[in-house]
């Protein structure tokens, strides 16, 4: 059986020029020209696709993106939106529609947009699968982060991803990606912050040759890099305020300009951005602008504080344990004692996961046998003390009574052959793990083992 895309726009021309586009994609075409045409088209047989114009001559297309979501199976909507009236379609998406198209149509976007429209219908009445998430924890709210996160990879708009920093912000974004019909293509994750601001406009958009010295070839952006999937600008709180104007043309034409090229390309990506900034607040001191913001807050995830579902500790800590250990080749993960899971409990974890992480992190380097005990697990201040108390024992061990034959080199490199041997017996042999345990890289590590004749 066909599907079946119900165009709701009361003027036959834009219907009969979306009905000669969709046809050859293998579309049986519905039309209505008004909502109340529509609401009987709807009565009669359930479409796959609603494409509808908002405006309409007895009330507003967005009343059936509302009404149609309660409709099972959903069929998917889209809106069509005049020229100029982004307010229109960032309200249709915050209704439920997957997309807009905005005239004068495009008859690519448009047969781009219904062949996605048509596969998320299909998606959304299979058997609804599992979230395929990193994203651990059972308390009510990761719960209802999941779920947010299944309802927006459903959708082809901006999603503004807000929370502290370690939060999960990035983890949620991949996730959102993961499990939306741009899976298969890629994730490309920019740190807005990171870059130098001189630097991110030919990071995003690329350049063409010639562009400015050194410009020896063309090269492409991240937008084009992300193409057909999901760029993610992290900390887009950061970015200045002219590569803000040029993301936003981005946002509203679909397209992007390289650096001294003549022509806009057009582009398929999705945004994703967060932030650990208040946006409103930037906007308000006139560092991030308004338009933008608008474009990007149109669905919001908001990733709550770790110290907000305490209860989900245990089960993010065995499941960051989980996969620090996940090579074939690692030795089963250790397990948290009970003391070191309270003492977890009881810590400020105000850099949130990531804080938790580190602490893990520590507290496995330190740890000999299967268990993590308690006094391993260390906060900012005990690992400052224990720190300072190596710092010590460092230096006693090298007092050492000078003069007479003394050869400083000689001497380092006892020490260091000394504190080697040392780490590779905590870790039974494993050079890795006691590279960490030294602060230095494995490569650095073998290096000495060479140079001291250790091997
Ligand atoms: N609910 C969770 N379950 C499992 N792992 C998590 C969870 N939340 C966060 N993490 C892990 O914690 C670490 C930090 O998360 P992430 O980088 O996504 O945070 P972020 O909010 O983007 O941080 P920042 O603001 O510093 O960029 C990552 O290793 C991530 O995989």
């Amino acid at each position: 059986m066909n599907p079946v895309l119900l165009i709701v726009d009361d003027e036959p021309s834009i219907r009969e020029l979306i009905g000669l586009t969709v046809e050859p994609l293998g579309f049986e075409v519905r039309e209505a020209g008004t909502l109340a045409e529509a609401r009987q088209a709807l009565a009669e047989e359930a479409p796959d696709l609603i494409l509808t114009d908002l405006r309409l001559p007895d009330g507003n297309g967005m009343a059936l993106v509302e009404e149609s979501a309660a409709l099972r199976p959903a069929p998917a909507v889209a809106v069509i939106t005049a020229y100029g009236t982004p307010e229109s379609a960032v309200e249709a998406m915050r209704a439920g529609a997957y997309d807009y198209l905005s005239k004068p149509i495009d008859t690519n976007r448009l047969r781009a947009l219904a062949q996605h429209g048509l596969r998320l219908t299909q998606a959304a009445s299979a058997e609804p699968e599992e979230l395929d998430s990193d994203l651990v924890g059972q308390s009510a709210t990761m719960d209802a982060v999941r779920s947010r996160v299944a309802r927006v990879a459903r959708s082809e708009a901006p999603v503004l991803i807000t929370g502290e920093s370690g939060t999960g912000k990035e983890l949620v974004a991949r996730s959102i990606h993961k499990a939306s019909l741009r899976a298969r293509h890629p994730f490309v994750p920019v740190n807005c912050a990171a870059i130098p601001e001189h630097l991110i406009e030919s990071e995003l958009f690329g350049y063409h040759k010639g562009a400015f010295t050194g410009a020896a070839t063309n090269k492409k952006g991240l937008f084009q890099e992300a193409e057909g999937g999901t760029l993610f600008l992290d900390e887009v709180g950061d970015l200045g305020l002219s590569v803000q104007a040029n993301l936003l043309r981005a946002l509203q034409e679909r397209a992007i300009r390289p650096l001294g090229a003549t022509r806009e390309i057009p582009v398929d990506v999705r945004i994703l951005a967060a932030t650990n900034k208040d946006l409103e607040e930037e906007v308000e001191a006139g560092r991030f602008r308004e338009d933008l913001y608008y474009r990007l807050d149109v669905l919001q995830i908001h990733l709550p504080a770790l110290r907000e579902h305490p209860e989900d500790i245990p089960e993010i800590a065995t499941a960051l344990l989980a996969r620090r250990f996940r090579r074939r080749d690692d030795p089963p993960p250790p397990i948290l004692s009970p003391g070191a899971l309270d003492r977890l409990r009881a810590m400020p974890l105000r850099g949130n996961v990531r804080e938790l992480e580190n602490i893990l992190e520590r507290a496995v380097s330190l740890t000999d046998g299967d268990t993590i005990p308690a006094e391993n697990v260390q906060g900012g201040r005990e690992r400052a003390a224990s720190e300072a108390e190596a710092a010590e024992e460092a230096a006693a061990a090298t007092e050492t009574p000078m003069g007479g034959g003394f050869q400083l080199d000689h001497h380092l490199a006892e020490v260091e052959r000394g504190l080697i041997r040392q780490a590779l017996e905590a870790t039974g042999g494993n050079k890795t793990a006691a590279a960490h345990r030294l602060g230095v890289s494995l490569r650095s590590l073998r290096y000495r083992i060479q140079k001291l004749g250790m091997e």
